[in-house]
Formats: structure tokens, C-alpha cells, sequence
């Protein structure tokens, strides 16, 4: 049996998803946490957590270095709640665009009976103007930055589009009328709107100041739904101020954007979508039982994303440091107990490698014997033995 850890609201559908074999916030010692925004970076994280599983995107609220050296494998679930952030983007393009939260407070503020003389006079004031034709900028053409493009451009937007780190698969998902462009200056020149898809991490803090803001349109439209920091929100303060930006939407609110009409602050909805969160649960839960039970470590986001047919009585599995000679040192450890490899597979990702020993033969105490053998290596961080189910 394992147990599954929750945070944050999960969908009932993910928890549905579980089989009979996983429970659900039972015991003091899980095998996994399954998440989204619950912040865990000074956490400490039980011994027994051998994975953690965010239903979402970001994973800037998990201390990747301290969990990886824990050897717990950390997975998101990408492309779940993209589309419920684009449909967000596309409505604040036109709320800001037609002046809708302005239109909206004028008709709350007037409710005179014979109130449409007035209007038709004051409306004026409300004039907007259309989408078509407009330039947007998108950084970050991933799950939501290809989504927000392709939707923009079937608006008869103009879209530009700056990622230097796009995968291949990405790449096949952005329309090909979508220029791409090699620098963010270049991405964000002259554009009236600019929207952020990226993921928070050292680069891209205060991607989105003041240089980068200067080159926008006079009166162009920001919007950060990706995370706090990302824009520097003393630079757009200072925008709005100069009257460079006409209006800044985003999904994390600050003391400093507090209290601006040219401000709109979401409390952090871009994927809060039934559709969405239901999305995020169930590839969340099958993560979690896939890893647990498979070891597989596909959107695995601190080790190599490996997937290998589990067609043997046991595999065992090891994250270690990816340094020379491990794959040796763990072979070793089988051979001396006659423990015949049925099958062997090795990746590494930056630091850290993983590797999956696939046997048939193994008994209860060579099984103990060999699994505190491999935990010894110095350079291992963790041994798994999982049985066939
Ligand atoms: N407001 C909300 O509720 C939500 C916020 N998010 C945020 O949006 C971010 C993006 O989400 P997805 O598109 O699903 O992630 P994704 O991983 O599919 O796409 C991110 C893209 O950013 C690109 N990128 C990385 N560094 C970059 C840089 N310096 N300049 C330009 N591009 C760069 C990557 O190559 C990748 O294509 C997430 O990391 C999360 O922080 C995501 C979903 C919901
Ligand atoms: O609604 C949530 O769980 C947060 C969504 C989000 O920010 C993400 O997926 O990165």
C-alpha cells in the first residue's frame, strides 16, 4: 500500500484516479505529496517521500536542489491548465482593450431610472479599440505562451514570439505565422500588448524593467501570469506613472501594484479552471502511481526523463550523483551476490543520473543486503526495490 499526501484543493477526479493500492492522507509517512502551490521551500520532507507531484506548471515552490539530494523525484503535469491561462489572457485583452472593469464601475455608479440619456452621452468616454491588427508580444512560447500565440493570431493579432530554450515539441505546436524573433528588445519593440509565459528561476527575475518597457508601444498592455518577479512591478508602477503603459494585469498581487486603477491584480486564477484543476488531478495521480510503482520519470523535472518496459519480477532503481563510475559500483553490487541483470538503463540530467536495473531472481535477503549495499555508495542519494505488480 502507499500513501499519497495532498495539498491545496486536488480534484476529486485525480483522487478517483488512484487504485485501490494507494490511500489518500492516512499515515504521517507518505511516499508521495501531491500538490500545486503550497509553498515548500523550508519544509523539512519525511523520509519516507520518495516523490513529489505538482498539478500544475511551476515548480518554484519546491526546494529542487535540497529534495533531489534527498533523492526524491519531483514531477509537474505540463499542459493541464494551459489553455484556462490563455482563455484568461484573451478576456483581459479585450476587458482592457473595451474598458470593461471602467464601464462596468461607470453603470454600478449610475442606476437613475431614466438613466440612458446620460449614457449615450458619457459612453464615449469608453470608446475602445479592436484586437485585429494589434501586435502582442509572447515570451515564452511553451504549453501557454504556443496557445496564447496561435489564439492571438486567430484574432488577427500580429504575434511575435521570443524563446530561446524552445523545445522541438513546442516547436510543432506554434503556427508558423508566428515570427520568431532572437532577442526579448526585439520580441517586445513597438508591441501593444506583452504577455510572460515563463518559468520563475534566476534568468528570468526582472526579465520584463525598464529597458525592455521603453521599447513597447506608448500605451501598450502588460500582463504577468506567470510569477511574481518575473516583470520588475517597481518598473511597471513607474511605466503606468509616465503613462508608457496604459495598463498591467497580473496574477500576483504586491504592496506596490496595490490600489491602481491602471493595475489589475488576479489572485493567482490563471489555471483555476474545473477543467483545469480536474486535468492537473488526474495526470497528477497517474504521476504518482507510475513513478511509485514503474519508477518511469516522464515530466520528471530534477532527474533524466526515462521510460522503460518494467517486464521483470523486480527493479530496482538509484539516483546518484552523475559522476564516473557508478553504473560499475552498482553492477558490482548485483555480481557479487549472483544476481543476473536482466536489463540496465542509465540517464543523466545535469548533476544527477538515474539508473534502472530490471532482475528476475533476487530473495528477501539478498534483496536487503544489496539495497544497503547501494544506499552506501557515497555518490547514491537513492535506492528503490519495486516488485512486479
Ligand atoms: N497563473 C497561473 O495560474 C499559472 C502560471 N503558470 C506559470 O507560467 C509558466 C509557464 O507555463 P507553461 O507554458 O505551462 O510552461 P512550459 O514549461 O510549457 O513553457 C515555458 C517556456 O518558457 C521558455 N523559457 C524559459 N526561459 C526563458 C527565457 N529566459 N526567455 C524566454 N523563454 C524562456 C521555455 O523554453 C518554455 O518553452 C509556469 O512556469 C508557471 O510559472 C502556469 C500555469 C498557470
Ligand atoms: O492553480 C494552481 O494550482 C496554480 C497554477 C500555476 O501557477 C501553475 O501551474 O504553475
Amino acid at each position: 500500500m502507499y500513501d499519497v499526501k495532498t495539498f491545496n484543493a486536488i480534484a476529486q477526479s485525480g483522487l478517483d484516479t488512484f487504485r485501490n493500492d494507494f490511500e489518500i492522507n492516512k499515515t504521517d509517512d507518505p511516499d508521495a505529496y501531491l500538490i500545486r502551490s503550497v509553498n515548500l521551500l523550508e519544509a523539512d520532507f519525511p523520509q519516507s517521500l520518495k516523490t513529489i507531484v505538482r498539478a500544475g506548471a511551476g515548480v518554484n515552490n519546491i526546494p529542487l536542489d535540497r529534495v533531489t539530494e534527498k533523492g526524491i523525484a519531483v514531477f509537474n503535469t505540463p499542459g493541464s491548465n494551459a489553455n484556462a491561462v490563455k482563455e484568461l489572457i484573451v478576456a483581459l485583452m479585450i476587458a482592457t482593450k473595451r474598458n470593461l472593469f471602467e464601464a462596468h464601475q461607470y453603470s454600478d455608479e449610475h442606476t437613475e431610472a431614466d438613466v440612458s440619456q446620460r449614457t449615450e452621452k458619457d459612453k464615449t468616454k469608453f470608446n475602445g479599440t479592436e484586437l485585429a491588427g494589434k501586435k502582442i508580444a509572447v515570451i515564452g512560447l511553451g504549453h501557454v505562451g504556443s496557445l496564447v500565440a496561435n489564439a492571438a493570431l486567430g484574432l488577427g493579432m500580429k504575434v511575435i514570439g521570443y524563446d530561446p530554450y524552445l523545445s522541438a515539441n513546442a516547436a510543432w505546436r506554434i503556427n508558423n505565422k508566428v515570427k520568431r524573433v532572437d532577442t526579448i528588445k526585439k520580441a517586445v519593440k513597438s508591441a501593444d500588448f506583452v504577455t510572460i509565459h515563463v518559468p520563475k528561476n534566476e534568468e528570468t527575475i526582472g526579465l520584463i524593467s525598464t529597458p525592455e518597457i521603453n521599447e513597447m508601444k506608448d500605451g501598450a498592455v502588460l500582463f504577468n501570469y506567470s510569477r511574481v518577479g518575473i516583470v520588475d512591478n517597481k518598473a511597471a508602477v513607474k511605466a503606468i506613472r509616465n503613462q508608457k503603459i496604459n495598463h498591467y494585469c497580473t496574477d500576483f498581487g504586491e504592496p506596490i501594484i496595490a490600489d491602481n486603477p491602471k493595475i489589475t491584480i488576479t489572485p493567482h486564477i490563471g489555471g483555476s479552471t474545473l477543467e483545469a484543476e480536474s486535468n492537473g488531478a488526474i495526470q497528477g495521480a497517474n504521476t504518482v502511481m507510475d513513478y511509485l510503482q514503474n519508477g518511469d520519470t516522464t515530466n520528471c523535472v530534477n532527474l533524466p526523463n526515462m521510460q522503460v518496459a518494467f517486464e521483470t519480477a523486480f527493479r530496482i532503481t538509484v539516483i546518484h550523483q552523475n559522476v564516473p563510475n557508478m553504473v560499475g559500483q552498482i553492477s558490482t553490487q548485483l555480481a557479487n551476490r549472483q544476481i543476473n541483470i536482466e536489463n540496465m538503463a542509465n540517464a543523466a540530467k545535469d548533476k544527477v543520473a538515474y539508473t534502472i536495473v530490471d532482475v528476475n531472481d533476487l530473495n528477501q535477503d539478498d534483496a536487503e543486503d544489496l539495497i544497503h549495499h547501494l544506499n552506501s555508495i557515497p555518490e547514491v542519494y537513492r535506492v528503490r526495490l519495486i516488485k512486479h505488480q
